[in-house]
């Protein structure tokens, strides 16, 4: 069981997130919603201890999460890599088993097996060569999914990872989930992506600061739990997909 309790950050004394609680079972995929600047990113962040909180604790299995972070596989948004960075799809996949060195810094036969596996499972393996700035967005996101494949952690968390991406990707996206979520492991998945595929969560997490609703996605998103995330004003895409979660 993954538990966040009484979360908080300020980021130069300025609040981001207060008292942020919630929990998440294996086997549980999760959407963590809200508009941007919502404190999305920073949730994500602070779980993993990236940055600084002013309250709160993160645990997985009952300890604490930062004595376990090679049990979490962080997909972060795709504009925070550096896409010039010189490094080829197959070496990326491989720093999912970094922890994984033997001497003179050598990746086991398993973990290239896994590396292997990760990338045929996402559809870039005949690419492996390949420099990562020479693919396109959905490919990159492939390979950044691989890596947490291979990385065989507990937990997922994925920041945005529906953002620019096509159609066969977003697919083949919800397919991994599917799977992790078959073999019990914990996914939370942030987006700002309004329509059907909020119905494919098995809960929601509606945060603007703090957390406005949690439960179920058709709990969560209800006219009064999108205004006080949102503001007064409730676009059309919006308004579309309140009505597609409950016609669905
Ligand atoms: N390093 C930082 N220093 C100062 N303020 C920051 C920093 N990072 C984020 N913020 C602020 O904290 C708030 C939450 O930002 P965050 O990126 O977590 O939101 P988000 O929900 O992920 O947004 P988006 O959907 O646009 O990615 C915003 O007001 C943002 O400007």
């Amino acid at each position: 069981m993954l538990e966040v309790q009484n979360l908080a950050v300020n980021y130069r004394g300025v609040s981001a997130l207060q008292g942020v609680s919630f929990s998440i079972a294996p086997g549980q995929l999760v959407g963590l919603i809200g508009p941007n600047g919502a404190g999305k990113s920073t949730l994500v962040k602070a779980m993993l201890g990236l940055i600084p909180t002013v309250s709160g604790f993160v645990r997985f299995n009952q300890r604490p999460l930062k004595q376990q972070r090679q049990q979490v596989a962080y997909i972060p948004q795709r504009s925070q890599i550096d896409w010039d960075y010189p490094v080829t799809v197959w070496n990326v996949v491989l720093m999912g088993r970094t922890f994984d060195r033997g001497l003179f810094s050598r990746i086991s036969r398993q973990s290239q097996q896994l590396a292997e596996n990760a990338l045929q499972r996402v559809g870039m393996w005949e690419l492996r060569h390949r420099q990562i700035g020479e693919l396109s967005g959905g490919q990159q996101q492939r390979v950044f999914i691989a890596r947490a494949i291979a990385q065989q952690a507990e937990i997922f968390l994925f920041d945005e990872p529906l953002i620019g991406i096509d159609k066969k990707t977003e697919a083949l996206i919800f397919e991994v989930f599917s799977d992790l979520k078959a073999e019990r492991k914990t996914l939370l998945v942030s987006s700002h992506q309004w329509g059907q595929d909020l119905a494919k969560y098995d809960s929601l997490l509606l945060l603007n600061q703090q957390l406005v609703a949690v439960g179920l996605p058709q709990e969560v998103m209800t006219i009064e739990n999108i205004q006080r995330a949102y503001g007064q004003g409730i676009s059309n895409p919006v308004k579309q997909s309140l009505e597609t979660l409950y016609f669905c």
